[in-house]
């Protein structure tokens, strides 16, 4: 096991930290005090989880300021959206400190008049979480939040680059009268800690959020546990605007959804679907938008494009971009590039490409960066077959005027989470998470408490004997 890890910031590659990678003893020990403190976290009453749950939300609240400082430095993301997503990270919690007290069971009239059948809903157990660092805290608390609402108890992993916030997180869970071993962080390397959580009897539960190749990797680790798990992975989302569209508000939406946190969310649009009546007109003025957006460190005032998160980030963006330009795409701004090495900080300018097609990697890996990629249709069920084409269902857009277009695009993409005149879906109250290789399970709604739940039923007999 590595020793440490070095937490750098992206956009100046400077040192924040040094964290302790937590040896393999120590994990194993962290995974087997959350069993043992399972058995009477999942006793505790669901009207006391929720207080504490609340409690917790209420001192991230207090910490906002400095939680989205740290965020800043260790993700790049531009300080505004830092502090938008702690409001995000809370608004996970205090809906499940109130689904909490929803966890309802039912009864079921029997085929005797001995017989009386209930049913009732339990929790799965310890939960073991991985998460990412592009939202180093809504992606942890989307987890936290349900698993200790059910009753589990939690053990998360963050990701190498962003495990700072997390660790602040926790510590607030804890200033908040949540017990040590019911919510715990440990630190390491993903393949590392991976493999002893998909190995441990302790551990009842994955759920990750990160890349769809590792997702695979844990789905196939769980397998000898039969661990239950939850996993939100990779996108791809496709953008589609319809010939009747409104354009001002699809270049408004289309930039909301792509440039946020660099263009660094699953849920990104990754590929633009115009009608070819529009777009030329579409494609001037999302341009001419787009190069208004400023890029600098996240803590700079007005900065609203940070840095990529790392060389291997920076590497796949570029790589994408060389290989769309080699195939015929046309730059209509960006492909500029602030990079250093040595000193270990990547800006890639928001671009845009146009005359893209199918051939292309950015038309099909998911790029996870300021890049957007313009290509045309001519019939709806061209553009629904083009955005059903690669491995992911995450997010897919569309605009469009027409309530036939809508119901239509609504029911052919095949995708977990779609917006219709609306680039911002997220919300904690709505069920988060794809089809196909995006993912398994929801997080968020009334459906992301559900995989923190076993459901058993009561049999019992005699009664008028
Ligand atoms: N769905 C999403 O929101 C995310 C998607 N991604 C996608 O993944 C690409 C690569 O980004 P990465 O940071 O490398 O993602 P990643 O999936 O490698 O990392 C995410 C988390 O998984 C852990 N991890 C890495 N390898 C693991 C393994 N073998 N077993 C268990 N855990 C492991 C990491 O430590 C981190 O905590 C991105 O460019 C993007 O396409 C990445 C992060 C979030
Ligand atoms: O993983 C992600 O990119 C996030 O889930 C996207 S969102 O929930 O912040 O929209």
């Amino acid at each position: 096991m590595a020793a440490t890890i070095k937490v750098t910031n992206p956009a100046t590659g400077e040192l924040i930290q040094e964290v302790k990678a937590d040896t393999e003893e120590e994990i194993h020990l962290a995974l087997r005090r959350g069993h043992e403190s399972f058995r009477k976290w999942s006793k505790t009453n669901a009207h006391e989880r929720s207080r504490l749950l609340k409690l917790w939300s209420k001192k991230i609240q207090e910490h906002k300021d400095d939680l989205a400082k740290i965020m800043t430095m260790e993700s790049g993301k531009p300080l505004h959206e830092s502090l938008g997503e702690v409001d995000y990270a809370t608004s996970y919690i205090d809906w499940y400190a109130e689904e909490a007290k929803r966890l309802y069971g039912r009864t079921i009239p029997a085929n005797t008049e001995s017989k009386r059948i209930i049913v009732s809903r339990q929790p799965v157990g310890l939960v073991a979480a991985i998460t990412p660092w592009n939202f180093p805290a809504a992606m942890m608390t989307r987890k936290a939040a349900p698993a200790l609402a059910a009753g589990c108890t939690f053990v998360v992993k963050p990701a190498e680059d962003t495990p700072l916030t997390t660790m602040k997180l926790i510590e607030l869970a804890h200033e908040a009268g949540i017990p040590a071993d019911v919510i715990q962080c440990v630190n390491g390397y993903g393949s590392e800690v991976g493999k002893i959580f998909t190995e441990s009897k302790y551990v009842r539960k994955i759920t990750f959020t990160g890349s769809t190749p590792v997702g695979k990797l844990l789905i196939r680790d769980s397998a000898s546990t039969v661990k239950h798990v939850s996993m939100e992975l990779g996108g791809h989302a496709p953008v589609i605007v319809a010939h009747d569209a409104d354009i001002d508000l699809a270049v408004e939406q289309t930039i909301a959804s792509k440039f946020r946190n660099a263009g660094q969310t699953c849920i990104c649009a990754n590929r633009v679907l115009v009608h070819e009546s529009i777009v030329e007109e579409f494609a001037e003025k999302l341009t001419k938008e787009v190069k208004k957006l400023k890029v600098g460190n996240g803590l700079e005032k007005g900065t609203q494009i940070g840095p990529v998160i790392n060389e291997k980030g920076f590497n796949k963006i570029v790589s994408q971009v060389n290989d769309a330009i080699s195939k015929g795409a046309e730059v209509l701004c960006g492909n500029k590039y602030n990079a250093n090495r040595e000193k270990g900080y990547f800006f890639v300018y928001p671009t845009v490409l146009k005359n893209v097609n199918e051939n292309m990697k950015i038309m099909q890996e998911e790029t996870f960066g300021p890049i957007l990629p313009i290509t045309t249709f001519q019939e709806l069920e061209e553009a629904v077959n083009i955005a059903n084409s690669t491995p992911y269902g995450l997010a897919a857009y569309f605009f469009t005027n027409d309530y036939r277009t809508g119901i239509y695009l609504h029911e052919h993409l095949d995708f977990g989470i779609i917006g219709w005149n609306d680039g911002s879906p997220s919300a904690a109250h709505a069920p988060f998470g794809g089809m196909k290789e995006s993912g398994i399970g929801r997080e968020g709604g009334v459906e992301g408490i559900e995989p923190y739940l076993e459901t058993k039923y009561l049999s019992i007999g005699g009664i008028y004997k």
